[in-house]
């Protein structure tokens, strides 16, 4: 019989997360719905099957040097990379949760965001249950470019298939004011984009290290899809 080691104590999610605004949020509740915990409850007590379901898959695209590798090595190892090394094609982690007493376990892929690996790393956009659009806090540009990465994201899976996250990095670079501009340019976009939005910093940590928020919703999100789905 195979075991798995335990799942490290920050990867037991028992509570719902929070969103980080209400205006651009994908869900306000404050716990999964019954029929969900149920789901899960049985489950866990009946492992059958669960081995084919438990892997989600989120994949994080964006322009070039946003920081979409800098947020995930963030995320999975706490660590942050200072210089610049661009992503070839696509990379990805896999971490391990337990969701209401439930193992679950969220393949992250990293995309390139330069042009001329866009054909590899669409390859790669199929079949994911959350969608991460990244872009960078100091730069505009790359706000704007987030809606056509989207498009391109959802090409590649069924129609309202996936939940969309949109991702602000690099915030320490920012004052307050700026950050407040920002935030709120990127809130109305993400409205549109029926995307969750959230303002982070790999270099610091905010909102990625201390609080594990965005991928618990990933996981939490692409969970309870599934479980609905497969019930
Ligand atoms: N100050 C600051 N710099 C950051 C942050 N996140 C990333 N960077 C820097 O931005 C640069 C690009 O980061 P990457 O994570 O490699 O960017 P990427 O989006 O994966 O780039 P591609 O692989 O080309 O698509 C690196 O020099 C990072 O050190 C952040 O939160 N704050």
């Amino acid at each position: 019989m195979h075991f798995s080691p335990p799942v490290s104590r920050d990867r037991i999610i028992s509570t719902f997360p929070k969103c980080y605004n209400p205006q651009a949020c994908l869900q306000m509740k404050d716990d999964w719905n019954t029929k969900a915990k149920m789901a899960c409850q049985d489950r866990a007590a009946h492992q059958q099957g669960f081995d084919r379901l438990k892997m989600s898959k989120a994949v994080v695209v964006g322009d070039l040097n946003v920081g979409k590798t800098c947020l995930i090595n963030r995320f999975c190892k706490d660590v942050f990379e200072r210089d610049y090394k661009a992503t070839i094609g696509v990379d990805f982690e896999i971490e391990r949760f337990e969701i209401s007493g439930l193992p679950c376990s969220l393949q992250i892929w990293d995309t390139a965001g330069q042009e001329k690996f866009k054909c590899i790393a669409s390859a790669y956009y199929r079949g994911a249950q959350v969608i991460i659009t990244v872009f960078d806090m100091a730069d505009i540009k790359s706000l704007e470019q987030t809606q056509q990465w989207l498009k391109e994201a959802l090409q590649e899976n069924e129609p309202d298939s996936c939940f969309v996250f949109m991702v602000g990095t690099k915030r320490d670079l920012l004052s307050a004011e700026e950050c407040q501009r920002t935030e709120s340019d990127a809130i109305k976009i993400a409205a549109e984009m029926n995307a969750e939005f959230w303002s982070v910093s790999s270099k610091t940590g905010e909102n990625i290290q201390d609080n594990v928020h965005l991928c618990k919703c990933c996981v939490v999100l692409s969970k309870l899809m599934w479980v609905c789905y497969f019930r």
